[in-house]
């Protein structure tokens, strides 16, 4: 099928301290979160002086993929929109159409399934097709990769490198963002009983301890939002550094599986607060880095792209079935990645 863009789709952050409210404010619009959970998230920001990396680190993860989108001679111009903050996808998906864009692929910078990793997405792409109308581009969104042995390869790298310079007996830690426990359960798919964000992170980390062959290792949890009432995955990563220290570990290395780049939630609960948690406990701390820097994962994006203009094979290590790949906004199947049931608010 021939395509005549492909739109880079991602959460967005703030870039100066009058964003972070604001931004905070479309993030939670509905969600439930409280206010005191957005007052201690609006300091992380501003102890970055108000602004999120990760726009930045989107347009340097796009100049790495149209370079090599160029160097395989594949003509395709990379747009850029978020969910959350500008660019905005209806603004960029409004801009595609005026450019005379008919039909687009869609990278989103989520490799899991689940409805904040997947599903969303989804809803990101219904929203500015709406909001364009009927000129709006076709947009086939790419699949998920959190299996792709060039992820894998990338953080299994970034975490050899973590593994060498700590002491021996390095506990390897894997971690990814929460989620509500109910979102995670109607993440379908429902003849497996849900599961699909928990156990893709799983399968992801199982790959990466395997290529570095490392046998014993934890999976664990960060960022938790919402009402203390409401259970989310757990451990969280802090109190887990807290267990290994008790266990007697005396170092730990972290490979943030869960997410493509060193965004706010990487350095702030990471690097900030779960290396304070060691520090404070006299362990040696390192966290691996995510696959945005890697040349990899520019080669990634374009080997996802080229399953769609030359039929390449979807490469792929585990057994799950491949999923995420789906037409204007429409979800992957009944019951997949389906947002949890809210329960009703007073
Ligand atoms: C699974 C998942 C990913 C990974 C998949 C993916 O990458 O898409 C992810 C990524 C990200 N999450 C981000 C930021 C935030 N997430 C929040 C809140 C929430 N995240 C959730 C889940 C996830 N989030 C959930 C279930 C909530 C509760 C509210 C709700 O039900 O939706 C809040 C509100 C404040 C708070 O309570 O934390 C913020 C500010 C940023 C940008 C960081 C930057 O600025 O660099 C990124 C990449
Ligand atoms: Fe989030």
């Amino acid at each position: 099928m021939s395509f005549d863009a492909l739109l880079w789709l991602s959460f967005g952050g703030p870039e100066g301290p009058a964003d972070v409210r604001p931004f905070l404010e479309n993030v939670t619009r509905g969600r439930g979160v409280p206010p005191e959970r957005l007052d201690e998230v609006e300091q992380h920001y501003q102890h970055f002086g108000g602004v999120s990396p990760i726009n930045r680190l989107n347009r340097e993860a796009i100049a790495a993929v149209e370079a090599e989108l160029a160097a395989q001679g594949i003509k395709l111009p990379v747009y850029f929109g978020n969910r959350n903050w500008h660019p905005m996808v209806e603004d960029t998906v409004g801009k595609m159409a005026a450019d005379g864009v008919q039909r687009a692929l869609v990278f989103p910078t989520s490799a899991y399934g689940g409805y904040s990793a997947c599903r969303q997405y989804d809803e990101d792409i219904l929203r500015a097709r709406a909001a364009v109308g009927p000129q709006s581009p076709e947009l086939v969104k790419l699949r998920q990769f959190f299996d792709h042995p060039l992820f894998i390869e990338a953080f299994a790298d970034a975490t050899r490198t973590a593994l060498a310079s700590l002491p021996e007996g390095a506990r390897l830690v894997f971690t990814a963002h929460s989620v509500p426990i109910s979102a995670d359960r109607a993440a379908g798919p429902p003849e497996e009983g849900g599961g699909r964000y928990s156990k893709q992170v799983q399968e992801a980390s199982r790959l990466v301890a395997e290529a570095v062959g490392v046998t014993e290792y934890d999976v664990v949890w960060q960022s938790r939002s919402g009402p203390p009432q409401v259970p989310w995955l757990d451990p969280d990563i802090v109190d887990h550094i807290e267990d290994l220290h008790a266990k007697g570990l005396q170092a730990v290395a972290v490979c943030p599986i869960g997410f493509v780049s060193d965004h706010l939630e990487v350095i702030w609960d990471l690097d900030n607060e779960a290396a304070e948690k060691a520090a404070e406990l006299g362990m040696a701390f390192a966290r691996g880095a995510t696959p945005n820097g890697d040349p990899r994962f520019a080669q990634l994006v374009v080997e996802l792209v080229r399953e769609h203009t030359e039929g390449a094979e979807a490469r792929k290590l585990s057994d799950f079935t491949q999923a995420g790949c789906t037409v204007n906004g429409a979800p992957c199947a009944v019951g997949c990645c389906e947002p949890a049931k809210r329960p009703a608010r007073s």
